[in-house]
């Protein structure tokens, strides 16, 4: 038991089985016989099962023991012989006789019949036995064989562990059968590279065959011990061990069977011996490791030691003698105390026994582990059912230095895992406020067919928008302000019973975000080549764009109806770009069209169709919704309204869900079409209202179990994007920022962009971080739908920057505040335009730096009016010097009334260009004639710093 506890592995049936040579199914019927709930051969033998079965093993051989007292008393003479030591011993043995006993049980009625009988007649059946021994199925019959081999090795290796010694002792006079019979079993764990412990098992295993067959042995050897001599050859080692410590046990019992089996072997194993050989090398390392913690608990120690000695000295010679009577000694004694005595301490050892056996003779390590992260090195060897030490050997071999306790990142536990051959299934859970990071993995069964997402890009004005009105028959190009597509659009349409949805974006280079996203929802993209125009930089960038995302390419060369068109010079500018046409050997389908006359878009469908089949497009409708917003703009009446392209799952009204950092639940959902639907599955493109908040173009959307959750993941998006947007924010550190000025390097214009829809806004954005003259960039410290608001004002003024709005216009609060913080706020509804106007302003502000310098001041005298020429000031010039060139202010009690050109400098009648201090002169100003005396004209010019 203790040793079970200790050792966290758990016992399972078949383990136990094997322990006792039994068979799983035998272990289980026993179980179910005593009502203790079983399952298979997999399931965990408790504490509590264990003991019972042992139990009921043990009544079994009561039974049969009764019946034999009466037939051989003599049994208990061998039993007496057993001095003292086994006294102590049975308190070992004990648990192994259960075990036997089971076996015998179990081997049921047969075997154990005739263990059990064989423990109590044992005598007869020694003989019977022994012949028979190798009959009875465990460890007896091989293991008599393999013993003798064992034993040989064992006192050899394990001579040391005296363990087997001392056993071997009592046995010596003992039954070298009974100890055949273990070495027998030992033979067998040995082989495995038997490590004591394993012959610990047999030894059980023994024991409890041994028991019966070992009965049979014992019998021989000492008969009535025999009887429990089984349960003792075990017994004996585990008594042994017991004494010593549980561990040492299993070597004890190994060796005793060892050397048991060597007398008992000689017969059988003589033959055998030869494989034993090898095994008992194996076992020597077990064993003598065993042994010394043995010999350290167990008084007996010193006595095997002595065996031991023996059994190294005989080991060719004496061992035989020496290793029979051990055997046998350990037979008897082990069987009458294994069984009898300490059933506790047997248990123990036989558990030890188990689990030692387990690892040496079960190689139970896993086929996969799944991996949930980072492990300890200790919580990898038990994953791996390895022992630490190994594992952190292994480790050390595959060049990582790691403790118990040390962490091992993925690689090194893949790396490790590897080295076992253990499969990793990597089962990261990831937080849900990032779920745009993970993909669920459906089932195939799951999946369906699902209409194709086709995003159509091309340079301006070689016929998207037409083309895409050409397809579902209706004019969106006659409604889009300055001539272009400024939104994203998505639609669907439906040909020979398919659909196929469309994502409108828009090919001015203002929108090259926008199409980059539509890139990543799409599964094909057409490129639309006006046949008169070619290829412009718009039509590359879109190339390289679906190329990027690996998505599929249709050409559609447009405009075919022109009488300029010249549809194989685009075919033939396009192979540049590696856009190859079938004909010509390529991949790359073209499709000649004319959107406006509405020639050739059959032949696109199905064109579309085609590629669409061949991706074999998927997905699983019964599962939440999740897509990507197309479009997100702020309705006066409906609030908030995002378009989103649905991709996985069915969105329900209802539905809650998280679009970015915003949440919602689905109030009303309308396609395409405006009709109002009520659920809606893959590729479905549809418009919902039910936000709090206006979303971004682009961002991740899915559903929830509530709006609860949905609030709270939508709350938690919002404090990462926060937080990594003033991550950004102190990239550029003031002392940062006036380094680069100082150098010469950047110069930030702070720009805060607001729009009427997402679309614009991610336009605007776009553009704008494009631009950069001579080194002067443009940052866009906030961005956002709906009108310019008072806070948008107050970042403005507090971080130096401009508004643009775009289709807005500022609150009331908005234009005050900016008027009193001097916040310049652009309005405009051309996107060409904001963009002109920042790159003048922009080169404007590279313009050198003006300081001004005051040239000198004259004070007023004299007020002269003159008629049609004005107001001419006599001034006495008090400092400095004024001249015709200058700057003028007026300056009146030291307020400036006035600032502004000099119209003229005269001394007397002649205009002069400068007068000097000290000296009188005539001043008019332009255009001001609101003079009086002793106000302060002062001059004053605007000079260039270097920056
Ligand atoms: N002759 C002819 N004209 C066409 C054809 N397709 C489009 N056009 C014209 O080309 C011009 C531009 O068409 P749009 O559909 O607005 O082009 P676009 O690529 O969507 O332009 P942006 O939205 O600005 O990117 C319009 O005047 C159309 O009438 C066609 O097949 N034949």
């Amino acid at each position: 038991m203790n040793k079970q506890d200790n050792n966290k592995d758990k016992l399972r049936v078949y383990e136990y089985a094997k322990s006792l040579n039994m068979s799983s199914k035998e272990i289980i019927t026993i179980l179910k016989r005593l009502d203790i709930p079983v399952n298979n051969h997999m399931s965990v033998m408790e504490n509590d099962t264990v003991s019972s079965v042992e139990k009921f093993f043990k009544d079994v051989k009561a039974n049969a023991a009764a019946k034999r007292t009466s037939d051989t008393g003599s049994s208990s003479s061998s039993t007496n012989s057993a001095p003292k030591e086994a006294a102590s011993i049975k308190m070992e043995s004990k648990p192994a006789p259960t075990t036997q006993d089971q076996a015998a049980t179990v081997s049921t009625s047969s075997s154990s019949t005739p263990q059990g009988q064989s423990s109590t007649s044992a005598p007869t059946p020694t003989t019977t036995s022994t012949t028979g021994s190798g009959a009875p199925r465990r460890p007896d019959q091989a293991g008599s064989n393999r013993p003798s081999q064992d034993q040989n090795r064992r006192p050899q290796g394990q001579g040391s562990q005296g363990g087997s010694s001392s056993y071997n002792q009592r046995p010596s006079s003992g039954s070298s059968q009974g100890s055949s019979q273990g070495g027998g079993y030992q033979n067998r764990s040995s082989q495995p590279g038997g490590s004591s412990s394993q012959g610990g098992y047999q030894n059980r295993s023994s024991q409890a065959g041994g028991s019966s067959q070992g009965g049979g042995y014992q019998n021989r050897s000492s008969q009535g011990s025999s009887s429990q001599s089984g349960g003792q050859s075990r017994p004996a080692g585990s008594g042994y061990q017991g004494n010593r410590s549980g561990s040492a046990g299993s070597t004890g019992g190994s060796s005793r069977p060892a050397t048991g089996t060597s007398s008992a072997s000689s017969r059988p194993g003589e033959q055998r011996s030869p494989r034993p050989a090898t095994s008992s090398a194996d076992r020597k390392p077990f064993s003598s490791s065993a042994p010394s913690s043995f010999n350290k608990s167990a008084g007996a120690g010193p006595q095997r030691p002595s065996l031991d000695n023996d059994d190294n000295r005989n080991k060719p010679v004496k061992k035989n003698t020496a290793g029979p009577n051990k055997r046998f000694d350990d037979g008897r004694s082990g069987g009458s105390r294994g069984p009898q005595n300490g059933r506790g301490n047997n248990r123990n050892q036989q558990r030890g026994k188990f689990q030692e056996v387990k690892k040496e003779k079960i190689d139970n390590t896993p086929k996969k582990i799944i991996v949930r992260g980072t492990m300890t090195v200790g919580e990898m060897a038990k994953s791996l059912h390895k022992d630490a030490s190994e594992v952190i050997k292994k480790l050390l071999f595959l060049g990582v230095m790691a403790t118990i306790n040390q962490e091992l990142d993925l690689d090194a536990i893949q790396l490790l895992a590897g080295d076992y051959n253990v499969e990793v299934e990597l089962k990261i859970p990831v937080a849900e406020d990032r779920f745009e990071t993970f993909e669920e993995i459906d089932d195939e069964a799951d999946l369906i067919e699902r209409p194709p997402v086709v995003t159509i890009m091309g340079h301006v004005d070689h016929g998207k928008t037409t083309l895409l009105d050409a397809i579902r028959k209706t004019s969106v190009t006659e409604g889009e302000a300055g001539g272009i597509t400024q939104h994203i659009g998505a639609y669907q349409v439906e040909t020979h019973n398919k659909k196929i949805t469309f994502l409108d974006t828009p090919g001015h280079e203002a929108f090259t975000s926008m199409r980059s996203r539509g890139a990543q929802v799409t599964d094909i993209t057409i490129i639309v080549v006006a046949a008169d125009d070619g290829v412009m930089p718009q039509t590359i960038e879109a190339i390289a764009h679906a190329k990027a995302a690996k998505v599929p390419i249709i050409v559609a060369v447009n405009k075919i109806d022109k009488p300029d068109a010249d549809p194989e010079k685009i075919k033939q500018a396009l192979t540049e770009y590696e856009l190859v046409p079938e004909e010509w050997g390529g991949d790359t389908i073209f499709c000649n069209i004319s959107a406006k006359q509405r020639i050739g878009l059959d032949n696109l469908l199905d064109t579309i169709l085609l590629v669409a089949e061949v991706q074999e497009l998927k997905a699983n409708p019964n599962k939440r919704a999740r897509g990507t917003v197309i479009e997100a703009e702020l309705d006066k009446g409906k609030g908030p309204v995002v378009r989103v392209l649905i991709q996985h799952g069915t969105l329900r009204v209802g539905d809650s869900f998280v679009a970015g950092v915003n949440f919602g639940r689905v109030r009303a959902m309308v396609n395409d079409k405006g009709k109002r639907l009520k659920e809606a599955g893959p590729s479905t493109p549809v418009e919902i209202t039910g936000l709090t908040e206006v979303p971004q173009a682009g961002d991740p959307f899915i559903c929830f179990e509530d709006e609860r959750k949905a609030r709270i993941i939508a709350e938690k998006r919002s404090v990462t994007l926060r937080q990594s947007e003033m991550g950004a924010n102190v990239r550029v550190t003031l002392d940062d920022l006036y380094k680069h000025i100082k150098d010469g390097e950047i110069k930030d214009l702070n720009v805060i962009i607001k729009g009427d829809v997402q679309g614009s806004v991610e336009a605007l954005r776009g553009s704008l971080a494009k631009i950069e003259i001579e080194g002067v960039r443009v940052k866009i410290l906030h961005h956002g739908v709906g009108a310019i608001t008072e806070s948008d004002v107050i970042l403005a003024s507090a971080s130096n920057a401009i508004v643009i709005g775009f289709n807005v216009r500022p609150e009331p609060q908005a234009k005050n505040t900016a008027e009193s913080e001097k916040v310049d706020i652009r309005l405009h509804s051309i996107i060409y335009k904001i963009i002109e106007e920042i790159e003048h302003a922009m080169k404007g502000k590279l313009d050198p730096i003006f300081k001004e310098v005051v040239l000198g001041q004259a004070e007023v005298r004299q007020v002269i009016k003159v008629t049609k020429v004005g107001v001419i000031a006599g001034c006495m010039i008090t400092s400095g010097k004024i001249t015709r060139n200058a700057k003028m202010r007026l300056i009146r009690g030291g307020i400036v009334v006035f600032e502004g050109n000099i119209d003229s400098l005269k001394r007397f009648k002649d205009d002069v260009k400068e007068v000097a201090q000290g000296y009188e002169c005539g001043i008019s100003l332009e255009k001001f004639n609101d003079i009086k005396e002793f106000d302060i004209i002062e001059a004053f010019i605007m000079e260039s710093v270097e920056r």
